[in-house]
């Protein structure tokens, strides 16, 4: 018994039974029917509408079982009820009066089955076989639901999403993909191709390459290219999948395309941030040696001459401290812009960093290309560039190096044009010098010197040498120009060709200066001291000529009781004509405070005579390399000639520097020179060694 009661309760099932009925015998037999057949029934019963609809809302209900017709209420009225509240509940009529054509009415009304009063021994299997539909139903529902989701996703995506069959006909199409193709209505793509929304070259690679990958792996990813009515091309990142069936035979294929023209724009974005200078919008250096490489395979292949500039801005420091980096940055833009006017489209220039520049030519006829671009460069560059109401002039100083000759890699001929340009810097700027091999032996002597430089001044190892000018009318005399000497432990008397632009680049020049200019106003005034009023000349580099060097020369003049008068300050051209603004006001003051101004090397820059009247100058100096040959070559004589005539014109003194022969002496004797200074006269040497040639020719 135990046994079979445990049995028995393991067999029940529940069930939620809402039956409609006015009879509670008849409701109770049809209870007791369901539990006949093993069910536990859980019963309500109703007989009102409003008793039933209170029914339906406070809990769910697996299964109605309504007797047709009850005195205010009947199966017609449930049923009614159900459909206004969207309940979807199997039911079943339970009659005994009911006529075969009023069944047929109810059925079709959504009833799902009847059963007589009379043979309640198929309610049970009827419940049973309802209960099963009702499932398959809501399963069918729940599945129906599911692919109606779906489908709102799909048409809501902005991907384009496509079914197609193994031919790329396309089966199915979103939205998004109806959009960008152009089909008005839904149905418009139906068996249109796919590979016909492509560009050539897409559509090749989605039939040869994509379509065959998703079939044998089934799925490809990659970019891809599709057109717009139109024509105009979307980018896309695209996935093509393969469906298979139960045979595992490929049935479809489907496709996401995702726009990403976006992206693409970041990209090409990205790559020209990464590859171009924001400055002057130039390559920058990793394109420039990306371009080098390949003008390097192509010069290898062809055997093609190839050669790469280096250009460097002289002094480019002194413009961005004294105009200002955003003239600094108009400077080497408007530079920039120049450079380019000057290669030809096939060559490459580009912003190496900073104030660097680098021209890589190609398919050179022969080197003498090289030289016509560096005349044109010179050319371009010895015009004044228009920054902010400035006239500013620069000068650059170029290296050369030339493939196969001088490296045969793009490490080796940057290395080399870097190489011969620093040498150029040093000994020459504002010239070009085509690499040779010792100037890298060279590099290594700088980088020492350098490191030596910087302990020079603590250890008092620099020296001032006095060159003696002669005053040609008199023949005393009357200045000096003071030069410096680096006294080095290991190296001997270095050169200042060799250790001033390394001063200048290190910004030491503006202590060393300072200290030469103290020392050289000092040893003036003892001479004066001495009876002999000596004008002393001192060199005055660009890093020093700003506006605070104007309290230095007055401390220093303060300091030594040195009369302003017998300071005269030697200033190249490239000096004052960087800024021209700038220097006119230094000039000016200095020329205030009584001290007189001399330029430098006179010649070889600009020579500009609307400068020349504009700045407060007191004396020309002739550069030596007129000098040197000036009683041999026309050409020399016929400049000093003019430079003399300018200099009387004008008003100013001019000096013959590096006169080393008595025909040189005389040429300028006899052209009225006011001052005279070269080896013929004197050498550059220590003020004790000067003084017995001083005493000597001013005390006849
Ligand atoms: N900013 C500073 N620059 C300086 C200073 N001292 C020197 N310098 C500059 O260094 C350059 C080289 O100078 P140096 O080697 O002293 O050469 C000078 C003379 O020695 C040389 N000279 C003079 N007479 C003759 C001659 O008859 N023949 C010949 N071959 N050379 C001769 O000319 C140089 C004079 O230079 P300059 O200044 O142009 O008058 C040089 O550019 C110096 O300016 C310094 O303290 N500060």
């Amino acid at each position: 018994m135990k046994r079979h009661q445990h049995r028995g309760i393991n067999k029940m099932r529940g069930l939620r039974v809402l039956i409609v009925e006015d009879s509670e015998d008849d409701a109770l037999l049809l209870e007791r029917h369901l539990r006949r057949g093993d069910y536990q029934p859980f019963v309500k019963r109703v007989e009102t509408r409003e008793t039933m609809l209170a029914a339906l809302q406070t809990q769910p209900w697996d299964i109605i079982l309504s007797d047709h017709s009850l005195p205010h209420f009947g199966s017609m009225d449930a049923l009614t009820l159900l459909q206004k509240e969207s309940i979807d509940i199997p039911f079943i009529m339970v009659s005994g009066t009911v006529g075969e054509d009023r069944a047929v009415e109810i059925m079709k009304a959504g009833a799902h089955d009847y059963i007589m009063k009379d043979n309640l021994r198929r309610l049970v299997p009827a419940v049973e076989r309802e209960l099963r539909e009702a499932n398959i139903r809501r399963q069918r529902q729940a599945v129906e639901n599911e692919r109606a989701r779906l489908s709102s996703i799909l048409e809501a995506t902005p991907d384009l999403v496509a079914i197609m069959d193994l031919e790329g006909r396309i089966h199915y199409m979103n939205q998004a993909g109806r959009q960008w193709l152009g089909f008005i209505k839904k149905n418009h793509y139906a068996g249109a191709s796919l590979l016909a929304h492509y560009p050539l070259w897409t559509a090749s690679l989605i039939r040869d390459t994509a379509i065959p990958a998703a079939l044998r792996e089934g799925v490809w990813e990659g970019e891809a290219v599709i057109l717009n009515p139109s024509g105009g091309e979307i980018p896309v990142s695209q996935v093509i999948l393969s469906h298979r069936n139960a045979l595992n035979q490929v049935e479809f294929l489907s496709t996401i395309a995702r726009d990403i023209s976006e992206r693409k724009h970041y990209e090409q974005e990205l790559q020209y941030r990464v590859t171009h200078d924001t400055l002057t919008h130039l390559p920058n250096r990793i394109l420039l040696r990306d371009r080098l490489i390949q003008v390097l395979a192509h010069a290898k292949r062809n055997q093609r001459l190839t050669a790469v500039l280096f250009l460097d801005v002289d002094n480019f420091k002194q413009i961005n401290d004294g105009l200002g980096h955003l003239t600094g940055d108009k400077c080497l833009r408007t530079l920039a812009h120049h450079l380019a006017g000057c290669i030809r489209e096939s060559d490459t220039l580009g912003r190496y960093g900073g104030d660097e520049f680098l021209i890589i030519l190609s398919d050179l006829r022969s080197y003498s290309d090289v030289e016509t671009l560096i005349k044109k460069i010179r050319a371009t560059v010895s015009q004044p560039l228009k920054l902010n109401n400035n006239d500013v002039f620069i000068t650059l100083s170029i290296g050369v190096s030339l493939y196969p000759q001088d490296g045969d890699d793009e490490e080796a001929l940057l290395k080399t044009a870097d190489a011969a340009m620093h040498t150029a810097k040093h000994s020459s700027p504002g010239q070009c010098r085509y690499y040779r091999p010792e100037m890298n032996v060279r590099g290594s002597e700088l980088l020492a010197l350098e490191t030596d430089l910087h302990r020079a001044l603590e250890r008092e190892e620099f020296v001032l040498y006095y060159q003696p000018q002669l005053d040609v009318t008199t023949g005393q005399i009357t200045a000096v120009e003071a030069l410096i000497r680096w006294q080095h432990p290991n190296r001997g008397l270095v050169s200042p060709r060799d250790f001033i632009p390394l001063l200048e680049q290190t910004g030491l020049i503006e202590e060393v200066g300072k200290w030469g200019l103290n020392t050289a106003c000092r040893q003036a005034k003892a001479w004066h001291s001495q009876g002999y009023p000596i004008r002393m000349a001192v060199n005055c580099s660009a890093r020093q000529f700003q506006q605070h060097f104007l309290d230095i020369v007055h401390q220093i003049l303060q300091k030594q009781s040195l009369d302003p008068a017998y300071l005269e300050l030697e200033v190249t051209e490239s000096v004052v004509m960087q800024d021209t603004q700038s220097a006119t006001y230094i000039l000016q003051r200095l020329k205030e405070m009584g001290v007189t101004l001399a330029i430098d090397d006179f010649g070889t820059g600009y020579s500009s005579l609307a400068y020349l009247k504009r700045f407060p100058i007191h004396s020309l100096k002739i550069d030596c390399s007129f000098v040197r040959d000036v009683t041999k070559n026309e050409e020399d004589a016929a400049i000093a000639e003019t430079i003399l005539l300018l200099g009387n014109s004008l008003g100013l003194e001019v000096v013959a520097e590096g006169v080393e022969t008595e025909a040189q002496m005389r040429f300028f004797q006899d052209r009225h020179c006011h001052r005279i200074q070269g080896y013929w006269i004197g050498r550059p040497m220590p003020a004790k060694d000067l003084f017995p040639l001083i005493t000597g020719r001013n005390n006849p």
